[in-house]
């Protein structure tokens, strides 16, 4: 006869809760809220890697309960994006999560997330403009979007969101501020591969070729942060960047920027804190990074 301490699944081992509904999901949190807990909430879209996990890490260092939510968000997408090959793996990000510190994941359905007649849409502009936004046009007002419901669904405490996405970063920051929504918003800096690669789901379409070439995007934005830290005037910065970046294999360039790091408009030095933002395509996969450039200091981003 087994033992009852032998038949006990370690806690590391027990399956993370899951809830799939806007009740079941407000229900936990407000008995948590009752307790007098806190509660941090890290949105994602899944397929999770180390990067995520450093998020759930730092979010359960800010609040008592951690929900993490999985959703990969139609109304972020265009139609010819990749919403319908985005990989999805509940089953592994489940057990990732639970051995994170997470204590309940939010995996709504499209159906639950935008029901029949759904017919609300939220425009950001400011940092919501340029960069991303220029190529990817439908793609922030889709994350104000699921953002806000989900901000409005989980009533978190504190939100935990990557600097690998910048610029999603300052616009969620800014139509949180714009529409009085309580939740305090927290970014944590890119998680790199050890080539310097930001880690980042979309990694998964690069051939072993174009992953090995891949790290030369961060290569080529630390060495540009260092001389615009120096002084340097962007302009040639950024061209000898777009060289680089297409002599190592990316095919097309969708931009290569400084920014102001507060509000992300256009620098044409780093007077200030500035961002160095880009995205560029290797084969199938665009991949986006961005580093600090601190006049007169380089801290790699
Ligand atoms: N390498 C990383 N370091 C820190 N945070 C990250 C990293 N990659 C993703 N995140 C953060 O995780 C959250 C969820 O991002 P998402 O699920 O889109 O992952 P992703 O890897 O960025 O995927 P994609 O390839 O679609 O860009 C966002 O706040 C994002 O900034
Ligand atoms: C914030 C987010 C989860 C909204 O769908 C998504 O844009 C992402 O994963 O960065
Ligand atoms: N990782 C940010 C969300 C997106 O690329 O659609």
């Amino acid at each position: 006869m087994t033992s009852l301490a032998a038949a006990r699944v370690p806690e590391s081992e027990q399956p993370l809760p899951v809830v799939r509904s806007v009740d079941d999901l407000r229900a936990q949190v407000s008995s948590w809220h009752r307790e007098g807990k806190t509660v941090a909430l890290v949105p994602t879209m899944g397929a999770l890697h180390d990067g995520h996990l450093a998020l759930v890490r730092r979010a359960r260092e800010l609040a008592d309960r951690v929900v993490a939510s999985v959703f990969v968000n139609p109304t972020q997408f265009a139609p010819h994006e990749d919403f319908d090959r985005y990989p999805r793996d509940e089953a592994g990000d489940s057990r990732k999560l639970a051995s994170a510190g997470c204590d309940l994941l939010y995996a709504p359905t499209v159906r639950a997330m935008y029901p029949e007649g759904f017919a609300t849409a939220i425009s950001v502009g400011g940092p919501a403009e340029g960069l991303c936004g220029t190529f990817r046009p439908q793609m922030f007002g889709g994350v104000a979007l699921v953002v806000t419901k989900l901000f409005l669904q989980a009533q978190p405490d504190v939100a935990v969101f990557g600097e690998k996405d910048y610029q999603q970063l300052m616009v969620i920051r800014r139509f949180a501020r714009d529409l009085d929504i309580p939740v305090r918003v927290e970014g944590l800096p890119t998680v790199r591969e050890a080539d310097g690669l930001a880690m980042s789901s979309r990694n998964a379409y690069l051939s072993a070729d174009e992953r090995a070439r891949a790290p030369e995007l961060n290569r080529a934005l630390l060495d540009a942060a260092a001389a615009l830290a120096g002084g340097a005037e962007a302009a040639a910065v950024l061209e000898a960047v777009r060289a680089r970046v297409s002599a190592a294999g990316f095919g097309s360039i969708d931009y290569v920027e400084l920014r102001d790091a507060g509000t992300l408009e256009p620098v044409s030095r780093a007077e200030r804190p500035a961002r160095l933002l880009a995205a560029a395509w290797m084969g199938k996969a665009r991949l986006i990074d961005n580093v600090p450039v601190i006049p007169g200091a380089v801290i790699p981003g």
